[in-house]
């Protein structure tokens, strides 16, 4: 037996002897210069198994860490796998030798890249970016993706799971493929983002009512970009100092997300930083005191550039309630409308969760849909998931669902309708009697009205006007009765007035508060 000294250097003379002169090598440990371990040699090993090279080797040392889901591969000892790139070939080995002594004994691991000697600056210059490239494509393919939530100043940590994607998101096909083209040059765009001047970020918006489908396009986006997911919940946060200190520890390619941004916080018109009145105390948990411009300058300012590649989400169900300055022009940069259900909506959802393209039902469901009935994806899933086996009951019970839906619809739509005529009825009288009195307009008030009304007895309208109780309870009957019988009550109106006879203010007055009860 030799020292291990010297059957190293033996082994050192023997390749120089037997290295082709034409050839070079380049050699990638596992550990780096100075005892840090070599990212470059993990890079590799996600190369060769993104690139399917790995797969070529007959012989392959398989291991499994804890806390990965996958199998890692890699090259046996004497295994050599060969890559063409651009038209120019490498060699790839891997080799693991114990070094050291007894207790002290490790293994160094590495891998050898061998290519012509003309090739050395090519490798160097464009092959080696490829393979970092390819492998960080890889690594953001298959990596778990995290959920983190703010508690007070720090955030913790939870694995995210969501199945929700592009193909499972129910909505209008043209805005989802366009905010899918977003994404995709987003993620694209560090060149143009730079060559710009831009922050490499981008603002979403998102909102609609409840359960459109909101919290489900986040997920869509965290999966499709394999981004985490930072959920930030304001009132959790202090003040605009802790917002800060969040907000960059916060890694690149992430999402933060603020749901419900019009609940968070009073933001609107809290621009300037709130100070504690005498007698608060300034840390109470509660009354946040995070205020519009503090968000904002991480949204836009400054201090949004620590770190790149981030995309930035806000939820509400209530656009209207925003700040303007949260809508202005390049702060948030797309705006997306989570909508009811359209038919569209509809046959995605039918397809993921009935697994079917079309049924004889689809046209009813079309109609009461294009006929206006407003329902959510999240209602219409709860009908397909609860009879998913069974697509009939399935689409019976949203039927008559949505056909409920429709009649209590129609029925406010009437209630508006019937105001709407008392309202027009009761200005007509109004100017009429006006013109045939040719007086001056005088103030009515329930006493004056009354005067106008029979001298009958009484029953008490809601308004506080008194007209004869078996009147109203007659006129109400006959106004139910065409009702049913599916007279609008436009034209119950108009027959009303037309029978009466050429009549008094108080006469028509009293028609028209009773059928406004
Ligand atoms: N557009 C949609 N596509 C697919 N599923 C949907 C959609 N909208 C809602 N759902 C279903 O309804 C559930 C609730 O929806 P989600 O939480 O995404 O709605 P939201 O708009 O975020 O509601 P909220 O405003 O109350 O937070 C989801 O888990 C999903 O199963």
């Amino acid at each position: 037996f030799l020292p291990q000294e010297l059957t190293e250097m033996l082994e050192k003379w023997w390749n120089a002897l037997l290295r082709p002169a034409n050839y070079s090598y380049f050699h990638i440990p596992d550990d780096g210069i100075s005892g840090v371990t070599n990212d470059l040699y993990r890079v590799v090993q996600l190369y060769l198994i993104a690139a399917n090279l790995c797969s070529a080797a007959d012989e392959l040392v398989l291991s499994r860490d804890e806390n990965e889901e996958g199998i890692t591969y890699n090259l046996a000892g004497d295994e050599i796998v060969v890559d063409t790139f651009e038209g120019v070939k490498v060699w790839w080995t891997h080799s693991t030798k114990k070094v050291g002594k007894d207790d002290e004994q490790r293994e160094d691991n590495k891998y050898t890249l061998k290519m012509y000697r003309k090739n050395k600056d090519f490798v160097m210059n464009s092959y080696l970016p490829h393979v970092i490239a390819n492998a960080m494509e890889h690594k953001r393919q298959v990596q778990e993706l995290f959920l983190f939530s703010n508690r007070s100043h720090r955030w913790d940590c939870h694995t995210f799971k969501h199945p929700s994607t592009f193909d499972t998101l129910a909505m209008d096909p043209c805005v989802k493929s366009r905010v899918k083209s977003d994404l995709q040059a987003f993620m694209a765009g560090q060149t143009f983002f730079h060559k710009v001047g831009r922050a490499w970020k981008r603002g979403y918006l998102l909102y609609g009512p409840p359960g459109t489908g909101k919290s489900s396009m986040i997920a869509a986006m965290a999966n499709y970009l394999k981004y985490n997911i930072y959920d930030l919940e304001l009132t959790q946060v202090e003040d605009n100092s802790t917002l800060k200190d969040l907000l960059v520890n916060t890694t690149s390619k992430s999402i933060i997300v603020i749901e419900d941004i019009d609940c968070s916080l009073e933001l609107s018109g809290q621009r300037t930083q709130q100070v504690p009145s005498p007698g608060e105390n300034p840390k109470a948990p509660l009354e946040s005191r995070v205020t519009l411009s503090g968000l904002l300058n991480f949204t836009d300012g400054l201090w949004s550039c620590c770190g790149d590649e981030r995309i930035i989400i806000f939820t509400t169900n209530h656009f209207e309630k925003l700040d303007p300055a949260l809508l202005r022009p390049g702060r948030m940069d797309m705006h997306i409308h989570m909508s009811y259900c359209c038919f569209e909506t509809f046959k995605v959802l039918s397809a993921n969760y009935l697994s079917v393209n079309s049924h004889p039902l689809y046209s009813s469901v079309q109609s009461l849909l294009e006929g206006g009935v407003l329902i959510t994806p999240a209602q219409v899933t709860e009908f397909l998931f609860g009879n998913k086996d069974d697509p009939d009951v399935a689409l019976e019970k949203l039927i008559s669902h949505m056909k409920e839906i429709a009649q209590e619809d129609a029925k406010k739509t009437g209630k508006d309708a019937e105001l709407k005529a008392v309202d027009v009825l009761m200005k007509e009288n109004v100017e009429k009697d006006l013109k045939e009195n040719r007086e001056e307009p005088r103030k009515e008030t329930p006493e004056s009205v009354n005067e106008h009304v029979d001298q009958g007895k009484e029953g008490k309208m809601e308004n506080g006007w008194d007209v004869k109780k078996e009147n109203v309870d007659i006129l109400k009957e006959i106004v139910d009765t065409l009702k049913e019988n599916g007279v609008s009550l436009d034209k119950m109106v108009d027959a009303f007035a037309k029978a009466l006879p050429e009549s008094t203010f108080c006469k028509q007055n009293r028609l028209a508060m009773a059928l406004q009860v």
